[in-house]
């Protein structure tokens, strides 16, 4: 039974908030989880109660290994200990039996990555999303990456597809939603994720592809892979290259590229947060203020979005 420490305290499985099932309704699938499905459905404080609160729902399929039941358990402590406007806010569990659920926070915008696609111009509208609703998003996931950072919590993952929207529409609030790189360190599988191959090595820096070492000035050079998704509106960085080619390119000085009408004081902080020595990097205290800037600056407010233009073929 694993212990987990956050925030100078330890906790395990007893520390966990147990959820009676009753008060739970699975409704839809949501999508495919690492795990099993993640779920839409209601949950009632008590069975009786009318009033009934939307959640997502992870499952752990019955016929589970041991080593995934202790990867969803310490994905459950590392959620259940945040406490922050910018992270999927942790409900509880059912683990009493089998099929076992997280209950989290539902975010019915979906993911941050194809919520940019889908927002990207089209021939017959431009995009509906202005340089300011862009600067918000970012300003959100820095928000979020701040209070990690403020925690000693590294994340090892920052990327738009782990990002999720409590709506799409306007005032859409962008939370971090997925901890799974940082449970699987926690849990010292890191051979579960296949080496190299299955590293995120498009948002890492080099002492962390080259030498594995990882700080919270790791995950700001990942939030400036996350702005330039941002601002290419769901682009893959490093578009038609490969992990190896990236890898290369990015420890020979090589970045990526500022994206279509991204305003220079925005690729500034991308470039910023790719800085080829981590302590040269800014902390998320000053990434939060510099975003701010952007977003008292009427040059790069009022900057218009790209108009719509055939995506290149790798894209
Ligand atoms: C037309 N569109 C189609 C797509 N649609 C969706 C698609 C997916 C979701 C969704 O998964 N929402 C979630 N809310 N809370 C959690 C979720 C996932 N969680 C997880 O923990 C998942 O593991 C996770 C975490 C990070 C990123 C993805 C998945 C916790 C919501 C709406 C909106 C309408």
């Amino acid at each position: 039974n694993p212990n987990y420490e956050f925030g100078g305290e330890t906790y395990n499985l007893t520390d966990l908030k147990e959820i009676p099932r009753e008060n739970l309704q699975l409704v839809k699938a949501l999508g495919q989880g690492a795990f099993g499905e993640v779920y839409q459905g209601f949950f009632k404080q008590r069975a009786g109660d009318s009033v009934e609160m939307p959640v997502a729902v992870k499952t752990l399929p019955e016929l589970s290994s041991n080593q995934a039941e202790m990867d969803f358990l310490m994905e459950a402590l590392i959620m259940s200990k945040f406490n922050h406007a910018n992270i999927v806010h942790f409900i509880g569990v059912c683990f009493d039996k089998h099929p076992r659920f997280i209950v989290l926070e539902l975010l019915a915008g979906g993911d941050l990555k194809t919520f940019l696609r889908e927002s990207r111009p089209k021939p017959e509208r431009s995009s509906p999303l202005t340089m300011k609703d862009l600067l918000t998003c970012a300003m959100d996931v820095s928000k979020g990456c701040r209070y990690l950072e403020e925690n000693h919590f590294i994340h090892r993952d920052i990327a738009a597809r782990n990002c999720l929207l409590t709506t799409k529409g306007p005032g859409r609030v962008v939370k971090i939603a997925d901890f799974g790189m940082a449970r699987d360190i926690y849990r010292a599988d890191y051979y579960k994720k296949g080496g190299k191959a299955m590293l995120p090595v498009k948002w890492m820096p080099p002492e962390a592809f080259l030498d594995g070492i990882f700080t919270s000035k790791t995950d700001v050079w990942s939030f400036g892979v996350l702005l330039w998704e941002v601002f290419s509106l769901g682009y893959m960085p490093y578009p038609g290259r490969g992990n190896q080619d990236v890898m290369q390119l990015v420890t020979n000085g090589g970045r990526l590229e500022p994206p279509t009408n991204c305003p220079a004081p925005v690729y500034g902080i991308m470039t910023q947060c790719w800085h080829p020595i981590p302590e040269e990097r800014p902390n998320f205290a000053t990434l939060l203020e510099r975003v701010g800037y952007c977003l008292q600056d009427p040059e790069v407010v009022n900057a218009p979005l790209p108009v719509f233009q055939r995506p290149p073929s790798s894209e």
